[in-house]
This record gives C-alpha cells, structure tokens and sequence, in this order.
C-alpha cells in the first residue's frame, strides 16, 4: 500500500543544538535505512520549509504507523497521512 506522508518539523528552541544534531544523524540514518529497504519510496523536500513529502509503500496502516512513529524526530512533527492508489491514466509500470 503507497501513502503520502507530510511531515513538519518543530523542534523546541530550547533544545540544545548537539542534541538536534544527533537526533537529525539518527533520523538520516533510520531513513535512509528505509529507502535502501523499498519501504521510503520518495523523500522530497517541500521548498522554502522545514517539511518533506514522502511516499512509503508499506503492508498495511499498522507497518505505516510502526515505521513513522519509530522516527527519531517523530516527537517534533506534526505529519499528515493521505493513502494512494493507482491512477487509470497512469502508465507507470512500478505503480502499485
Ligand atoms: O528533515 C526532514 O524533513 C525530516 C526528515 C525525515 C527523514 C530525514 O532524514 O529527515
């Protein structure tokens, strides 16, 4: 199953600066952990912002929430969830 899933991130300012760094490393590091997987299909960032856009494709809602919740910034985000289907006009082979 293919989702869209925005991501915003707010970190509290009084956060120390190290402990943002190592949390960003984390995150990196489980995300590109998850694409090298097939699992984060698509990780754009939205110009001007402090969000992403991504696509997972995933077993089912409950893999989607295990996955985003794991996030090491999960905490500091608000993230919406929008679930995806093949388009008929679509002519991608890899579409679910
Ligand atoms: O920077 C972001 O948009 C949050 C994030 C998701 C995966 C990652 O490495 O950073």
């Amino acid at each position: 199953m293919l989702f869209q899933v925005e991501m915003t991130v707010k970190l509290p300012p009084e956060m120390p600066a190290e402990r943002a760094a190592e949390i960003k490393a984390t995150e990196k590091a489980y995300a590109q952990e998850l694409q090298r997987a097939g699992k984060w299909r698509h990780l754009w960032r939205v110009a001007g912002s402090y969000s992403n856009v991504s696509i997972f494709d995933v077993e089912d809602n409950a893999e989607l929430q295990e996955l985003v919740s794991n996030l090491p910034l999960f905490p500091y985000m608000a993230i919406s969830v929008k679930p995806l289907c093949r388009h008929p006009s679509s002519i991608c082979e890899d579409d679910a």
